[in-house]
């Protein structure tokens, strides 16, 4: 029997009894037991946005593969020509945190009934990812409670766990207890350049170093599947202590819809990572990383959102210490509504950077 799940129908379900290794069923299918996440697709308001180049982080990053109830591969779907497994690995060399948080979430998302939704997940980041191998994530069904249901993933590469993930879900509930603070006012998306016009602008700077110079082309020529517009970005070469505090525009590249919103939690989940750590840094220029990596990373879905239309990150590190750096965001809808919270602590190894001039 096809499934279906927003009036359109969803390729065959594998039946109870196929063979695990032929139910390459793509998160978009769902077996008798899981439900639909990703539906790119649905009907609803019709975002501005061009539908026909669908978001990769729903086509291909976080659509994963069903290999038998409650275990999943991103193997067959994150097809990457440059490193062969993985959508965008960062220059660290670890696989990014987003991808496997918001993959993770796809899979206890694919546990869990159709009518609830994603409100909290808490994740630790016990081992660095490897781009060259796919992951697999094993879901444990924790528990299943009249309003909440509650899982635990584990991310796990060569044997081994790199990520433990704990979500839990809530069936719709209204209260008369709301509040949330005021969104803060800041220049709206189309009054600012993307991050690679931004990138742009500073590689026709005549004085620009060579160091500079190859960093920035760098940057650029990364397929970092978002899209961000910083707000009063720092100019990159001035070396001055600036507060923890960054702003900027951030939606996923692409066209996702309407969807359903466990399929734009695992997106923003993804988005959240971006950018995120380094708030932490913005005081200390005076000293060049060595070592830097996120430790954990937590998140609060409070409100229904799009994260392929524009949201505002508004990100700050309240305090650093010990090699670490606790960083918080809020990311907002651009009617006010305050959609995500989240929370990371990262470790940083560091050291006195030699001072030099932009010149
Ligand atoms: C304008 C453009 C902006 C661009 C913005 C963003 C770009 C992209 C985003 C960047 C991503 C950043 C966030 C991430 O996604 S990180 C990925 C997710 N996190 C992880 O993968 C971490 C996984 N966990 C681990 O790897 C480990 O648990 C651990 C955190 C490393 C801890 O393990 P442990 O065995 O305890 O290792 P540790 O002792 O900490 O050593 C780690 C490493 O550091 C070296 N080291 C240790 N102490 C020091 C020291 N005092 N000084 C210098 N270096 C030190 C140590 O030797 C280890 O190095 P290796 O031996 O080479 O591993």
């Amino acid at each position: 029997m096809a499934a279906s799940s927003g009036g359109k129908k969803l390729l065959p379900e594998p039946s109870k009894g196929t063979s695990a290794a032929s139910a390459h069923s793509s998160i978009l299918r769902k077996s008798s037991s899981e439900k639909p996440v990703t539906e790119a697709t649905g009907s609803g308001s019709k975002s501005s946005r061009n539908e026909d180049l669908h978001s990769v982080l729903v086509t291909s990053v976080l659509n994963l593969e069903r290999l038998d109830l409650d275990l999943y591969s991103n193997e067959h779907s994150n097809r990457c020509t440059f490193t062969g497994t993985h959508h965008w690995v960062p220059r660290s060399r670890m696989l990014f945190g987003g991808q496997i948080v918001g993959q993770a979430l796809v899979a206890a998302a694919m546990s869990v009934s159709e009518n609830i939704y994603a409100h909290s997940l808490h994740c630790y980041f016990v081992r660095a990812g490897d781009p060259k191998v796919p992951v697999l994530y094993q879901v444990d069904r924790i528990r299943d409670g009249k309003s909440f249901s509650v899982r635990s993933v584990k991310a796990i590469q060569h044997g081994n766990p790199i990520l433990i993930c704990q979500s839990s879900f809530q069936r719709k509930m209204e209260s008369p207890i709301h509040h949330q603070f005021t969104m803060p006012v800041v220049p709206s998306p189309n009054e600012l350049l993307t991050q690679e016009e931004l990138i742009q602008k500073y590689l026709r700077d005549p004085a620009l170093t060579e160091k500079y110079k190859v960093g920035l082309t760098k940057l650029l020529a990364e397929e970092v599947p978002i899209e961000i517009k910083p707000i009063n970005p720092p100019e990159y070469y001035r070396r001055v202590a600036l507060e923890s505090k960054q702003h900027f525009w951030v939606r996923a590249r692409g066209y996702i819809g309407e969807g359903n919103m466990k399929l734009h939690c695992c997106v923003a989940a993804y988005i959240s990572d971006y950018s995120f750590l380094r708030t932490a840094l913005l005081p200390h220029f005076q000293y060049k990383v060595k070592f830097m990596a996120s430790l954990d990373h937590s998140m609060w879905f409070h409100a229904p959102f799009r994260s392929d239309e524009w949201m505002l990150y508004e990100c700050e590190s309240p305090w650093a210490g010990s090699c670490r750096g606790l960083v918080q965001g809020r990311l907002w809808k651009q009617d006010g509504v305050l959609a995500v919270s989240c929370a990371q602590e990262g470790v940083f190894y560091v050291k006195p950077s030699a001072a030099e001039s932009k010149l």
